[in-house]
Formats: structure tokens, C-alpha cells, sequence
């Protein structure tokens, strides 16, 4: 079932006179992994603001359950999808619980109290991002790695139905990369949409379902991994000379020898 789709979406920065993103077409399915690759400037996280509401397009609607996001309330959309995004500086020194209880506001309202449901989702999530121990220390006094754990508990303690991130690697050890990645998954094949933007073809090949190629504002390859990260399209993508290996369902780039 669709979750989010759009239509013919584009969008202008305010102040530029180029499309950053153009002719966008996308019907985007509960139960789906979804990562999104693109060079440095190609417009991934413009689109992820745009399909959460965070800008409003040039050209085209997005539409939530079939409906414009023009007609949803920021609350009622927070009730459906949560984000995560790029980089999140940290300046007030709230505790780690209640930074993810934060991700409970569109159920309890922000001077509304806790109730058991909610409690349960804050302490699942603390648990899911290993955060249970660090859930009394003030979020400032935290590294660079274990805060993005708190964003990303914040995203999942809200519960929607779909749940975007903007390259939700950054920072993480490699354990909780493959931990998150594996989360991702768990939280796709329970009827979540999960988009996720992306630097790692390897790792999208491995765990998404589908992955989006956008390049300059649009959509260049929309298909299964398998399809669509290989070693010729990575290649002329990224503008380096790779080579695949397969193994053990894994697929690995090696950078030609040509090149330095
Ligand atoms: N606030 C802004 N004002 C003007 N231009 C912007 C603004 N934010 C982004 N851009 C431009 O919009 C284009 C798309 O940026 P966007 O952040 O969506 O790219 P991205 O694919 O997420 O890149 P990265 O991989 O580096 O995160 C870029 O050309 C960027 O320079």
C-alpha cells in the first residue's frame, strides 16, 4: 500500500533560478527499504524535506495516504512519518530520555503528560539504540555518535509509519551501522516504510528492497539492488572506475588500479 507518492515534484531554492529537482514521480509502499544515492548536491535531502512537508515544492504535490500534504496539520504528519535529519546540534542540555520522549509530542501534546504507551515506546526505543544507561546524562555532554542514537531513538519512539533519515550513518561505529541497518530492515518487513539517503551502494545492496539513483534533480534508476548498484552504473554515477565482486549475497566495489 502507498504510504507517499508524488507527482511531477520540483523545486526551486527561494533564491536560485535553477531546479534543484525535477519532473519527480515517485509512489513510495509500506513494507519497502528504500535507499536513495546521489552525488554531494544531487538533491536528496531536499527531497526527503520536501516529501516530510518541510518545503513546499515548486511544481507538483506530494501526497500522504493519497492525500495533498497541503491539507495535513504538522501534527497529524507527525503522526505518520518521522525524520531524521542530516545534523543535529545538541544546545540544550535535556536529559537523553526526555530528548526521545520528545518523539511521543504528536501523541501527548508538548505540555501533555506520558501515558503507559507512550513510556513503553521511549524506553523501547532507548533500548533498540543501546541508550538505557545513558538515559539520566544531558545530551550535551554526549559524542558525536551517541547523539545521532538519540535522533534516531527519538524517530523510532514516534512510531509512524514511515520513517526517513538523511544519511543516519554519519558518526555511528561500525557495530551500530550494521545494527541500525539490520533495525531498518526489521522495521521495513513490519510494514514501515523506511527511506534512507545513503554514500554506501554496499550497504543499500545488502539491506534495502529498492534503491533511487538521483542525479542532477532527478530520478535516473528506480529498481531492486540488484538492478540497480552495480559496478556500471556506480561507475558512471560516482565517476570512478569500479569493479563488483558477489559473495555470500554481499556485493563489493573495488576501485580500478588505473585510477588514484
Ligand atoms: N538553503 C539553501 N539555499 C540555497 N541552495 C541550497 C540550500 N540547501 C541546499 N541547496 C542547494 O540545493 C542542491 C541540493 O542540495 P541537497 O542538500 O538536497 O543535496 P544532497 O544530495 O542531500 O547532498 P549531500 O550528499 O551533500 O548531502 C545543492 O545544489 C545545494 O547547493
Amino acid at each position: 500500500m502507498t504510504l507517499l507518492s508524488c507527482r511531477n515534484l520540483g523545486f526551486c531554492q527561494p533564491r536560485g533560478n535553477a531546479f534543484v529537482l525535477q519532473g519527480i514521480d515517485l509512489s513510495l509502499e509500506k513494507g519497502e527499504l528504500v535507499g536513495l544515492l546521489g552525488l554531494n548536491g544531487a538533491g536528496k535531502s531536499t527531497l526527503l524535506r520536501l516529501l516530510m512537508g518541510f518545503l513546499t515544492s515548486s511544481v507538483g504535490d506530494v501526497f500522504l495516504e493519497g492525500r495533498s500534504l497541503r491539507e495535513w496539520s504538522a501534527s497529524a504528519i507527525a503522526r505518520h512519518l518521522a525524520y531524521v535529519p542530516q545534523s543535529h546540534v545538541a544546545t540544550f542540555p535535556y536529559t537523553v530520555r526526555r530528548m526521545v520522549e520528545l518523539g511521543r509530542v504528536p501523541y501527548s501534546g508538548l505540555t501533555g503528560r506520558l501515558a503507559p504507551e507512550d513510556r513503553m515506546a521511549v524506553d523501547a526505543a532507548l533500548e533498540r539504540m543501546g541508550l538505557s544507561g545513558l538515559a539520566d546524562r544531558p545530551v550535551t555532554e554526549l559524542s558525536g555518535g551517541e547523539r545521532q542514537r538519540v535522533v534516531l531513538a527519538r524517530a523510532i519512539a514516534q512510531d509512524a509509519q514511515g520513517l526517513l533519515l538523511d544519511e543516519p550513518m554519519t558518526g555511528l561505529d561500525y557495530g551500530y551501522q550494521l545494527r541500525l541497518m539490520a533495525l531498518l530492515a526489521d522495521l521495513a518487513r513490519e510494514g514501515r516504510l523506511v527511506m534512507l539517503t545513503s554514500h554506501r551502494p554496499e550497504e543499500l545492496y545488502v539491506q534495502a528492497s529498492r534503491v533511487l539513483v538521483l542525479d542532477h534533480g532527478r530520478i535516473d534508476a528506480d529498481g531492486p539492488p540488484q538492478d540497480v548498484v552495480t559496478a556500471q552504473r556506480m561507475s558512471a554515477l560516482y565517476g570512478v572506475s569500479l569493479a563488483q565482486t558477489d559473495h555470500a549475497g554481499n556485493r563489493f566495489f573495488h576501485h580500478g588500479r588505473d585510477e588514484k
